[in-house]
């Protein structure tokens, strides 16, 4: 056994109503999520994000990714990305995310935060490419980070620390209910990398 690695008996179920999120805790160790989190950093093509709004395009300082099983087209933010292959870190990664959650996954959008006062503000994750409820797991490498999820009408907040190498799996009416985002920090200087695994359907 890995003394290193607090993976929870049972996952954590962390809204109490219209959703369902779990907290799987750190399902890979200290010393191999160090390891995929310099990989990832070194091997993957970052790139900034772009959006347009009210017309005007925006790019983030957040570099993101999007790798999938088949060339598929994804839109957010007004723009249509088309997503690379997987690579093996990727494939090693989505069957150790498929055997904890019991899911599978087709795809996965890949996020760099250089430091803590980069973030993701309240969204949910809709979009109509995704599969209706399916589920979205995020794997997270790198320093922790707090985040957040809000009720769409009733305004309550629920936050958790996301630690590296642990897993969070939304599924469900989540997205439907409930936004949630990865607020700034200026208390935050190391990089970190989140994983969202994800299952795209063909229109
Ligand atoms: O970085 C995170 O933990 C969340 C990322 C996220 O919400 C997204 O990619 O949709
Ligand atoms: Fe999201």
């Amino acid at each position: 056994m890995d003394l290193f690695s607090t993976l929870l008996d049972q996952p954590i179920s962390l809204l109490p109503y219209d959703g369902d999120v779990d907290y799987f805790g750190e399902i890979i160790s200290l010393g191999d999520s160090d390891y995929y989190f310099h990989r990832l950093l070194n091997n993957i093509d970052w790139r900034c994000d772009q959006a347009i709004i009210f017309g005007k395009t925006i790019e983030t300082k957040r570099k993101v990714a999007w790798h999938a099983a088949e060339c598929f087209s994804y839109t957010y933010s007004n723009i249509t990305k088309t997503a690379l292959p997987f690579t093996d870190d990727l494939l090693s990664l989505k069957a150790l995310v498929e055997r904890h959650s019991g899911e599978t996954y087709n795809s996965c959008l890949l996020n760099l935060y250089h430091s803590g006062e980069e973030g993701m503000a309240w969204h949910s994750d809709g979009e109509d490419d995704l599969k209706d409820q399916g589920a979205i797991a995020s794997l997270s490498f790198g320093a922790e980070r707090k985040f957040a999820f809000k009720h769409k009408q009733s305004k309550e907040v629920f936050s958790l620390p996301l630690k590296a190498g642990s897993l969070l799996v939304m599924k469900g009416p989540t997205q439907q209910y409930w936004l949630h985002r990865l607020p700034p920090t200026k208390l935050i200087k190391g990089a970190r990398i989140n994983l969202t695994f994800r299952t795209i359907v063909k229109a």
